[in-house]
Parts: structure tokens; sequence; C-alpha cells
């Protein structure tokens, strides 16, 4: 029998395999099953209903390469009524304009097939200029004349500096290159986020 949530990601020098493993013992056994890009097919993501999908950036604002071969069969994939909660690595010194990338990439396509994206992760404590990982809240004026806030992913943001960016990504950032120390406390964080969204 399938595990509650699959998690789903590509890792090309360990990192975000590390990462993949911290995560599945911090949900605690048999909650997550996991599956690495370079072996897994579109059937596989059928067997759940809450996803995890993790990538590095690669390459400047590219996926991770199994993702990267996989990215045109995420359309035969059926991620409708799905929660998806995303995680991605990066660096944020040596390559600011391109922050967690691919987890942007990842969440818009995921979304436009109808998955429904949980988890967003705050900006704050990271430095960068850019990233297509980034989420906004945008007013918006219901019939009734009430203002609600609705989420909306920003591909470009440019101000040219390194700078912290106040918002939210749209899943959890990991920087091992810069920050391994704060890795294991985010994880904990955002797990007990997600266990809530995802009813567990
Ligand atoms: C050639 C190269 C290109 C990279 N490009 C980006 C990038 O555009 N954006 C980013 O945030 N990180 C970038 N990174 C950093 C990686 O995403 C990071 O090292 C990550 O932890 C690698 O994960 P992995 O070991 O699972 O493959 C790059 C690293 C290398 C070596």
């Amino acid at each position: 029998m399938s595990a509650k949530i699959g998690l789903f990601y590509g890792s090309t020098t360990g990192n975000t395999d590390a990462i993949a493993e911290l995560i599945r013992n911090e949900f605690g056994k048999g909650l997550i099953d996991l599956h690495c890009m370079a072996e897994a097919s579109e059937q596989d993501f059928a067997d759940y209903d809450n996803l995890i999908i993790g990538s590095p950036t690669w390459g400047i604002g590219k996926l991770q390469h199994d993702w990267e071969i996989f990215f045109p069969r995420l359309d035969y994939v059926n991620f409708k009524g799905k929660k998806v909660a995303y995680f991605g690595l990066g660096d944020q010194v040596e390559y600011p304009r391109n922050f967690v990338d691919a987890m942007g990439i990842l969440a818009a396509k995921i979304t436009s097939l109808g998955g429904i994206r949980v988890g967003s992760w705050s900006t704050r404590g990271y430095k960068f200029e850019e990233s297509k990982a980034l989420i906004n809240l945008q007013p918006v004026e219901l019939s009734n004349g009430s203002i609600t806030l609705v989420e909306s992913q920003v591909i470009h943001v440019s101000n040219g500096v390194r700078a912290s960016i106040q918002g939210n990504f749209v899943g959890l950032a990991i920087d091992e290159d810069n920050q391994p120390e704060l890795s294991i406390e985010r994880i904990k964080v955002w797990v007990a986020q997600i266990k809530e969204r995802f009813g567990l």
C-alpha cells in the first residue's frame, strides 16, 4: 500500500536527496514515499492525494536535469484536486537573480494543471534579487463590496540589489550552500504547517 504522501524530487549533487530524507523523517514513519525523478513515471503520482515536489535550480534559473526531462510528461499527470507542497534548493549568493527559480517553474506548471498549492514560506531571512518562486497577495473586491486578499505568483521581480524581499515563496526555500545550519529548523516549521494543510 502507498503512504499518504508522495514526495517527488530530483537531485544532481545529493543536497535535495538529503533534504527529502529529512522531510520524510520529520513527518514520521510511513507517511511519505520518496520518488526520485530519474525513475518516476506519470502513473506514480496517481497513488497520492497529497504531493511534495522538490527541485534544486541548475544552469542559472533552470530545472534540475531529471525534472527538465520529465517536464513535458507532467501534462499527462492528473493533478486535479491534489494538494501539492513545494520545496526548492538554491544558492542565494552565487545566483541572486535566479534564487530557487525551479520551485516557481514547477509550482506554476502544476497549479495550471489543477494542483492545489499549499505550504508557502516567508522570504524573511534570505537575501536575493529575483526569483520565479515568489507569490504576492493582491486585494480583490468581492461582489458584496468586501475586500479579500488573493495569492498570485509573481514571475518577475527586479529591484537590482541583493536585498531582503518581503513576501512569500511558493514553498520552502533551502540554501545548503550558504545557510545549511538553518535547514533543520526551517524543515521542522514548514512540515508542521503542511501536515495541517494535508489534514494529517
Ligand atoms: C552550475 C550551477 C548552477 C546553479 N544555478 C542556480 C540557480 O540558477 N539558482 C539557484 O538558486 N541555485 C543555483 N545553483 C545552486 C544549486 O541549486 C544548489 O547547490 C543545490 O543545493 C544543488 O542541489 P542538488 O545537490 O540536489 O543537485 C547552481 C549550482 C551550480 C553548480
